[in-house]
């Protein structure tokens, strides 16, 4: 195993030192470790951060590994700095049994980009009627914790409940995609005027908080973790803020693109910018980086969803919801938070692995600590060419966009999987 010695590094922000990387760990900090066998990697301007970890990936495999597989999202994670990620359940076949979440889990460990974490699917085939088998998927191989039929919601509250009483036995936790089906029936975009105007049925704010504030009632009627996926509306942030003031055991995530665009792109027609939730307004957007800034949005999570050509590149109402994340959003998030290094480590790596349970994830850089870590340039400029991503896909909103940073380098574990910015397998 090859020791790497970073030199001149500032660790989350803090004065430069240097990183002295050995057998899967951080052997030692602090100004000119000796160590004559290390490859030396010149950190000058470069800042370290525990590798970043996502709650909600999209790798579509098994299935649709024309639009991504475990491997090319995996390859992708870690050019985002990312070294664990949560798989998302909503693949083909759905990722409801123990044999599922084991298979996506062995592919993780053989792509060897980053720990690909399974997330189960709360009902069989997420079809909402029963649940699947969550003690089953807890026991496996994948150690799954997190379940969530993304994509769907939980509807039916007596499930709901079910769901967050069960886990509660292995202290899991239930994602929710927080819809009510009833108030998004055909819906294209943001309910408002920007739906008004161009004649596309909209999807209502208060189908997502009529759903959040039902569920963190059942989570505190219950004493169960609840997590609410990717938040998109003012709304939502003061249910969750009036909840955790209560003292119910939630936590929520918001998306970069959510925290950045608006309905306005709609006007485009161009259904790269279609996603579910849909993208709201300039005062959602204020709310969710305010919300983000003081703790009532826990996470940064990238709901990274890849699509083939023919289900993105197609008549606005035909095309399929979601849109890249893993490759952009470090970027995105120093756009909209700057250089607040401590704030971007703990709502981007300490945090989610908090709520994962991924021990070895989530933590700074200091001796003994497992080198799951990533190096930042925050100078660095890039125009996103959507060609040069490595995912399968090519949906994402910041084509030819110049985004500020660029991760220089990724270790997982002690080991590079990311090399002057580019994957080193
Ligand atoms: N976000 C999306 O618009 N799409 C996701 C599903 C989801 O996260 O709800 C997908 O799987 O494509
Ligand atoms: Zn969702
Ligand atoms: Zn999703």
């Amino acid at each position: 195993m090859t020791a790497y010695l970073i030199t001149n590094v500032s660790v989350v922000g803090a004065a430069p030192t240097d990183l002295l990387i050995r057998d899967g760990v951080v052997a030692e900090t602090g100004a000119g470790p000796t160590a004559p066998d290390a490859t030396v990697l010149d950190g000058t301007g470069l800042v370290a951060l525990p590798g970043l970890v996502d709650l909600h990936t999209h790798l579509r495999e098994p299935g649709r590994e024309d639009a991504e597989t475990v491997e090319s999202g995996s390859r992708a994670a870690a050019l985002g700095g990312y070294t664990a990620v949560c798989a998302m359940a909503n693949t083909s076949p759905v990722a409801d049994t123990a044999g599922v979440v084991e298979q996506v889990w062995r592919l993780g460990r053989e792509a060897g980009l980053v720990d690909v974490q399974p997330i189960g699917a709360v009902t069989v085939g997420l079809a909402g009627e029963r649940l699947a088998e969550l003690g089953a998927m807890a026991d496996s191989a994948a150690r799954v914790r997190i379940f969530s039929d993304d994509g769907h919601c939980v509807a039916d509250p007596r499930l709901m409940r079910r769901a967050l009483e069960y886990v509660k036995a292995f202290d899991g936790i239930i994602a929710q995609h927080a819809e009510e089906p009833r108030l998004t029936e055909g819906a294209q975009m943001h309910e408002g005027e920007v739906s008004t105007r161009l004649g596309l049925t909209g999807w209502p704010a208060v189908a997502e908080e009529a759903i959040i504030a039902r569920d963190v009632l059942l989570a505190e009627h219950v004493g169960s973790r609840l997590h609410v996926c990717h938040v998109s509306t003012a709304g939502s942030v003061e249910v969750l803020r009036h909840a955790k003031a209560r003292g119910v055991r939630v936590t929520a995530e918001v998306t970069p693109h959510h925290l950045l665009l608006t309905d306005a792109k709609a006007e485009t027609y161009d259904p790269v910018y279609k996603v579910n939730p849909p993208l709201r307004t300039a005062a959602d957007v204020a709310a969710l980086r305010a919300a983000l800034a003081d703790g009532v949005i826990d996470v940064v999570a990238t709901d990274h969803a890849p699509h083939a050509v023919e289900d993105k590149e197609c008549e606005w109402a035909y095309a399929r919801p979601g849109m890249l994340g893993l490759e952009t959003a470090l970027s995105i998030a120093l756009d909209v938070l700057g250089p607040q290094w401590d704030l971007i480590a703990e709502r981007m790596s300490r945090a989610p692995a908090r709520i994962a349970g991924l021990d070895s994830h989530g933590l700074d850089p200091a001796p003994g600590v497992p080198a799951n870590l990533t190096l930042v340039d925050p100078a660095a400029r890039r125009v996103i060419e959507p060609a040069d991503l490595a995912s399968r896909s090519r949906n994402t909103p910041y084509a030819r966009m110049t985004l500020p940073g660029r991760i220089v380098a990724t270790f997982l574990r002690g080991e590079p999987t990311v090399l002057d910015g580019k994957a080193v397998k």
